[in-house]
């Protein structure tokens, strides 16, 4: 039977950096996937659906610029789109299997399960670990509504070689927003069905009201406060049900229907009972340096460990505190102090910290710099009529404890308030900065004025 220092289970963010950092130090080490090597980011994730927007940014440009020197019309060509888009992810596969090659790290295809506390399967062979890595990532939640079978994945869609015309997106978080930002561009008609009464939930409501007149621009329906509750298939489509409480059932016809309702650890196929790594409502039971409660050889990092918020950085960061444990023994914790989230509609919207409302339930003395700045130099140039902040400083330590930012460029300058938040500058520090003009950087200063 083959033995491995460590097994990582999952080949994506979280596996790429574990693997690095404990082979450097010279562990045996063996990394299973069950899918094309590379995890969600690389390709179903982040970096295929950026690839995207960069079509959704070049025409919204030319539509901003209309009329101010710039003629014509752009259009998305979705096929085209999509051949862009897998010139990035096509070769992914291929490159990280040649660099566990390079590395002389056992690369393994199939699915991962526990066959006793230290064993593995994987496609029809036992493994032995000194320590396993659970680092499988998330999964679309079940429905759990009649015609759930109907409903294509986020994956699914950034595969679609023809956009339907009619798109319903069930949910109202990252997904539906960023998919129906592009689906609308590229000449769907859109609609999402929220359950909570926000879309967005995670932002800041001010700024999302701000961000909501574009999707309206686009033509992109928003029911909040629905709840989708059966798909069915007719002659001509499928029909979306929703209720709202205390109001009839209503419905909406599409082509297609996209899960954008959440995502949970996906730990199904493990038989974690047989490891003896215990889980509780479908999460891992961790201690605080994401070690498996009852099986001590065992960790978990990123999405599957479901400590941190579901985002790329995160699992870096977790798979980094979990090589650091597994090298020097576990006293290291993850730290998720300010990390940067951007929702990349266009323009994005981005948030790092403590919300408004987080900071009133924490007792917090504090100020908010909030506007709506249209008239600013940055949104200006670029004929953008969204733009806008939201700053919470401490009153008595002048402390970053949060920013909020909608408009162009939010998903840069939100990594600045981010280093403030994490490293605990003051707004006098980032006052104090120079930055170099006229970038959308440059207008931190006025945000704390
Ligand atoms: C559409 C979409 C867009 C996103 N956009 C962003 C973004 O812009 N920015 C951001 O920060 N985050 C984004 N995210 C979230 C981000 O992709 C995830 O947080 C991140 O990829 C998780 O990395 P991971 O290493 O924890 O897991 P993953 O990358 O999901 O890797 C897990 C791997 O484990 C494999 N696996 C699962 N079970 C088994 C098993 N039993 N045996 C063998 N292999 C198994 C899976 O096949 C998978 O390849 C997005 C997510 C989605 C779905
Ligand atoms: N830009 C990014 O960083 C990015 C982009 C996409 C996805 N992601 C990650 O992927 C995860 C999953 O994204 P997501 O958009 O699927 O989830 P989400 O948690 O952002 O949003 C899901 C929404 O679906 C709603 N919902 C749930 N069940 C419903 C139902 N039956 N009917 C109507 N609405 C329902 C909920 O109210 C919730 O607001 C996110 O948590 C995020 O971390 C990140």
């Amino acid at each position: 039977m083959a033995s491995y220092d460590l097994i990582v289970i999952g080949s994506g963010t979280a596996a790429q950096v574990a693997v690095a950092k404990v082979h450097a130090a010279g562990w045996s080490v063996a990394v299973i996937d069950h899918r094309p090597f590379g995890g969600t980011c690389a390709l179903r994730g982040c970096d295929p659906k950026k690839m995207l927007v960069s079509g959704e940014e070049a025409i919204d440009a030319a539509r901003r610029m209309a009329g101010h020197g710039v003629e014509g019309a752009l259009a998305i060509d979705w096929p085209a789109l999509m051949a862009f888009k897998r010139t990035f992810t096509d070769p992914i596969p291929a490159k990280q299997e040649r660099r566990y090659a390079d590395l002389g790290v056992d690369a393994f295809h199939g699915l991962a399960r526990f066959l006793g506390p230290d064993t593995i399967e994987v496609d029809g062979r036992t493994l032995q670990a000194r320590h396993v890595l659970i680092a499988t990532g998330a999964r679309p939640i079940a429905l759990g509504i009649p015609g759930e079978e109907l409903v294509v994945t986020s994956e699914d869609f950034l595969e679609l070689e023809n956009l339907p015309r009619r798109i319903v997106l069930i949910g109202g978080g990252y997904v539906a927003a960023e998919f129906s930002h592009l689906a609308a561009r590229a000449g769907a008609e859109v609609t999402i069905l929220q359950r909570a009464a926000q879309l967005l939930p995670q932002f800041d409501p001010d700024l999302v009201g701000w961000l909501t007149p574009r999707f309206r621009e686009l033509g992109i329906a928003i029911e909040t406060s629905a709840t989708v509750s059966r798909v069915e298939r007719t002659e001509d489509g499928l029909v979306v049900h929703a209720t709202r409480q205390g109001a009839p059932e209503f419905s909406v016809a599409a082509d297609l229907v996209v899960h954008a309702a959440g995502r949970g650890p996906d730990l199904e196929a493990l038989d974690l009972a047989a490891g003896e790594v215990a889980v509780r409502d479908g999460r891992l039971q961790l201690d605080d340096h994401l070690r498996s409660l009852s099986n001590p050889r065992v960790y978990a990092a990123g999405d599957a460990a479901g400590v941190g918020p579901p985002l790329t950085p995160v699992s870096s960061h977790d798979a980094k505190v979990v090589a650091a444990n597994l090298l020097d023994g576990a006293s290291h914790r993850p730290d998720y102090r300010g990390v940067p989230s951007v929702v990349f509609t266009v323009p994005p919207i981005a948030t790092v910290g403590l919300s408004e409302e987080q900071a009133r339930r924490q007792g917090r003395k504090f100020r908010i710099n909030a506007a709506s700045t249209p008239d600013w130099f940055t949104a200006r140039r670029l004929a953008e009529p969204i733009y806008g902040h939201k700053v919470l400083i401490d009153e008595d330590t002048d402390l970053i404890l949060g920013a909020h930012l909608v408009g162009p460029n939010a998903d840069e300058v939100i990594n600045l308030f981010g280093l403030a938040v994490r490293h605990g500058l003051t707004a006098a520090d980032l006052r104090s900065t120079m930055f170099a003009y006229p970038t959308s950087a440059s207008d931190v200063g006025y945000m704390l004025a």
